[in-house]
């Protein structure tokens, strides 16, 4: 789904890499961790997979296609395959829960009556029924955050990104958000989160790739984000 073949990245006017030679292949509904210090690439890995950054060097491959071979009027439609999630939840702030939702469908031309089956189908998913016509300023961080993965996600992307997506949420909150990541896993759904939270690592023994100044330091099938490094 995902395949990084020897990718570095160099910011303009950095001196280090962001990302420094880093292979890795996600397959098929997997659940992958990226975890690491602020500042280690978890966001460029996700950015590059997403086409919103090229790589200096090497090949990122996306459902087996080369991105940065990718016109420029193609990559709506890789993103369109590629869901994605972040922390400060990005939600529009004067629409409603099925209007957020909805959007990412009329943005794609899906016909109203497509939309008006389909939205209220993943906001019960994601445990929002009955909260349609709230705004976003009506919810709780953690609802706003389900908002954000049903819009990432009413498309049925093969690939969910989430970067920090329990970054700003207290530990219940972020459980109840970790259990719906895993669902949704478990449609078949590849899930990359980018996050520094040990606790939701440690409990969901998911593969684990840890970086560390944009070097890869492992890559673990099951692995855990211990505390005491
Ligand atoms: N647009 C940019 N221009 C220049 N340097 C950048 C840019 N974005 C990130 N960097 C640098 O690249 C490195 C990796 O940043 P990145 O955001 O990928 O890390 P991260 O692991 O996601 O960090 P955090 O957990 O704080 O979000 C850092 O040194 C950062 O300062």
């Amino acid at each position: 789904m995902i395949r990084f073949d020897d990718v570095t990245k160099v910011y303009p006017g950095s001196k280090h890499p962001a990302l420094n030679s880093v292979s890795i292949e996600v397959g098929k509904g997997e659940f992958l961790f990226l975890v690491g210090a602020s500042g280690s690439g978890k966001s460029t890995f996700l950015r590059l997979a997403l086409r919103e950054e090229k790589a200096t060097k090497g090949v990122v491959r996306v459902s087996g296609k080369d991105v940065a071979k990718l016109s420029s009027w193609k990559v709506p439609h890789l993103r369109r395959t590629i869901g994605a999630v972040f922390q400060d939840f990005r939600l529009l702030p004067n629409k409603t829960v099925f209007e957020n939702v909805a959007f990412a469908l009329q943005v794609i031309g899906k016909p109203r009556h497509a939309i008006a089956h389909t939205v209220p189908e993943v906001l019960e998913l994601v445990g929002l029924a009955g909260k349609e016509q709230r705004f976003p300023h009506e919810l709780s961080g953690g609802e706003q955050q389900r908002v954000a993965i049903a819009r990432a996600f009413v498309n049925r992307p093969a690939i969910l990104l989430a970067d920090e997506p329990t970054g700003n949420l207290d530990p219940n909150t972020s459980v109840g958000i970790m259990r719906l990541l895993d669902r949704i896993n478990k449609t078949g759904t590849t899930i990359v989160m980018a996050t520094h939270d040990h606790e939701i690592v440690n409990q969901m023994r998911k593969r684990v790739i840890e970086l560390e100044n944009g070097n890869m330091l492992r890559d673990e099938v099951s692995g855990v984000y211990g505390y005491s490094r």
